[in-house]
C-alpha cells in the first residue's frame, strides 16, 4: 500500500464520547455501500471518466510534444484558477516547486503560478519576466474566468508591446475546453485568433478533479515528473474501489464514512487536514477547494482547513487542541526518519537539549506527527491518521486520488451533486457588472 490510513484514534472505543460510536460508523458504512455500489456503476459504464483516467496513458504520452517546445524557456508561467492550477501546484511540490530553502535552488525554469489575481504582482511579473525567453500556458475549463482572462489579455499585449507578436503562437499554450456551438469561451476565441496552439480540457472531468489529466499533468512533465507514475499510484486506490471488499476496508470509502458520521454524530463540521511536509502544502490547499466546493451545497458539507507540520503547531494547536470541539482531524505524516541533518552532540548539549544529539531534523519531525497526533485524541479529539512512507509520484497519485474518492463518496452520502458550484457563479456575475459600471 502506498499509504496507510488509521481511524482508531476517532473511534469513541479509543478517544471516548467525542469519538465515533460504533453504532453511527456501523450506519455510516452500511450507507456507503450503497455509493461504492454507484461509484464502481460509474466507473464500468464510463459515465464518469476521472474513475478511468488511471488506467490511462496515451493521452499523458500526447503531452510530450508539448513538453518539448518548453525546452531551454527560462520560465513557464501557468494562468489560471481555482481547480486549474492547485492540481498543478500540488504535483509541482515534488520538484521544489514553493518549498521554502529548495525552490529558488532548482535546477530548470522558474515556475510561476499566477493563482490569485493581484495587480501589484501581475504587474511585477510581466516588469520582470524576460518576455522572449518564457512560456506562457493559460488554463481554464469554461475559457470564461475572469481572472484567467484578464492575465492573458496582459500577457498578450505585454508581448505585442514588445515587438513579440509574430511570436505568440511560439511563447503561448492554451488549455480549455473544446469550443460547444453557442457555448462563448473567450479563452479560446483570443487565443485561437493569434495561431495559439489550445490543449483540450477533458469535458468530462470538472476543474477541482482534473489533476490527473493534462491540467495537473502538463506541469508535472514540464518539471521533469514522472506523470505515468502520478497515475499508477492512482490506480492503486481505484483499484481498491473496485476490488469488491466491503467499505470499511476501502481506505477512502472509510474516511468519507467517517468524516460524515462525526459531522452527524457529534457535529464535527471542520475537517482540518494537517500534512506533516513542506511538499505537501499546496496538497492541503488543493483538498479545501476539493472538498469546500464538492460538498458545501443545500446547506450540507463540512468546513476544510488546511495546515502545516510542524509549523502550525506553533499558531493552530492551542486552538485545536482547547477551543471547540467541533473538528474531525487528519493528520498526514511521511517517513522522515533519519533524514536531514544529524545534530552534533556537544552543540546540542550546550543548547540544553542533549537528547537532540545523534538525531536528525526528520527524527523530530516524525516524532511531532506521531506526537500531535496521539495529543489531539488524548484530549478526546477523533483524529484520523494518514502514513506515506515515500513521498514521490506514486504516493502522491494515490493520495490525490484518495482525496477524490472520498469526496465523491462523502457527496453520494450527502445525496448531494459533488460536481457542480452553482451558488459561485452569483459572486462572479456581479463582480463583471461591477467593473462595467466603474
Ligand atoms: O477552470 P475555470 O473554468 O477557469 O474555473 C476556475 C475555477 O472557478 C470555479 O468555477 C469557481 O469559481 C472553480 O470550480 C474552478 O476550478
Amino acid at each position: 500500500m502506498l499509504y496507510v490510513q488509521s481511524i482508531e484514534r476517532a473511534r469513541e472505543a479509543t478517544i471516548g464520547r467525542e469519538g465515533v460510536s460504533e453504532a453511527a460508523l456501523g450506519a455510516a458504512l452500511a450507507r456507503t455501500e450503497a455509493a461504492l455500489k454507484v461509484v464502481r456503476g460509474w466507473h464500468a459504464d464510463g459515465s464518469l471518466p476521472l474513475l478511468g483516467l488511471p488506467a490511462e496513458s496515451a493521452d499523458v504520452a500526447a503531452l510530450k510534444p508539448i513538453v518539448e517546445r518548453f525546452a531551454g524557456a527560462t520560465d513557464l508561467v501557468f494562468l489560471g484558477t481555482g481547480g486549474s492550477a492547485l492540481g498543478g501546484q500540488t504535483v509541482a511540490q515534488l520538484a521544489d516547486h514553493l518549498v521554502p530553502g529548495a525552490a529558488p535552488f532548482r535546477a530548470g525554469p522558474r515556475i510561476h503560478f499566477m493563482d490569485n489575481l493581484d495587480p501589484l504582482s501581475f504587474a511585477a511579473l510581466l516588469a520582470h519576466v524576460p518576455l522572449a525567453t518564457a512560456r506562457f500556458i493559460a488554463i481554464s475549463k469554461s475559457g470564461g474566468t475572469g481572472e484567467t482572462l484578464m492575465q492573458t489579455i496582459a500577457v498578450l499585449d505585454a508581448l505585442k508591446k514588445a515587438g513579440l507578436e509574430a511570436r505568440i503562437p511560439e511563447l503561448v499554450f492554451g488549455l480549455s475546453e473544446p469550443a460547444k456551438p453557442g457555448k462563448k469561451n473567450g479563452l479560446r476565441t483570443l487565443l485561437e485568433g493569434f495561431g495559439v496552439t489550445m490543449m483540450e480540457h477533458h469535458t468530462g472531468v470538472g476543474g477541482r478533479f482534473s489533476v490527473l489529466t493534462n491540467v495537473g499533468l502538463l506541469p508535472a512533465l514540464a518539471l521533469g515528473l514522472d506523470a505515468q507514475a502520478i497515475r499508477a499510484g492512482a490506480k492503486e486506490v481505484m483499484d481498491a474501489v473496485l476490488s469488491g471488499k466491503p467499505a470499511a476496508e476501502v481506505a477512502p470509502a472509510l474516511g468519507a464514512a467517517t468524516a460524515l458520521a462525526l459531522a452527524e454524530e457529534r457535529g464535527k463540521t471542520i475537517s482540518v487536514v494537517m500534512a506533516y511536509a513542506d511538499r505537501l502544502a499546496m496538497f492541503t490547499k488543493w483538498y479545501v477547494q476539493l472538498w469546500a466546493e464538492s460538498l458545501g451545497k443545500e446547506g450540507h458539507g463540512t468546513t476544510p482547513v488546511g495546515a502545516l507540520g510542524p509549523v502550525d503547531q506553533h499558531s493552530q494547536l492551542q486552538l485545536y487542541l482547547a477551543g471547540p470541539k467541533d473538528k474531525f482531524f487528519t493528520v498526514i505524516t511521511t517517513g522522515v526518519k533519519g533524514k536531514g541533518p544529524k545534530l552534533d552532540p556537544e552543540l546540542s548539549k550546550i543548547a540544553g537539549e542533549p537528547d537532540f544529539g545523534g538525531r536528525t531534523i526528520g527524527d523530530l519531525v516524525a516524532a511531532q506527527g506521531r506526537a500531535t497526533a496521539d495529543t489531539l485524541a488524548k484530549n478526546g479529539l477523533p483524529t484520523r491518521t494518514i502514513h506515506v512512507e515515500t513521498l514521490d509520484e506514486r504516493s502522491l497519485g494515490a493520495l490525490l486520488m484518495h482525496f477524490m474518492l472520498e469526496t465523491i463518496i462523502a457527496a453520494q452520502l450527502l445525496g448531494i451533486d459533488a460536481f457542480d458550484q452553482p451558488a459561485v457563479e452569483e459572486g462572479k456575475i456581479l463582480a463583471k457588472q461591477y467593473l462595467a459600471e466603474s
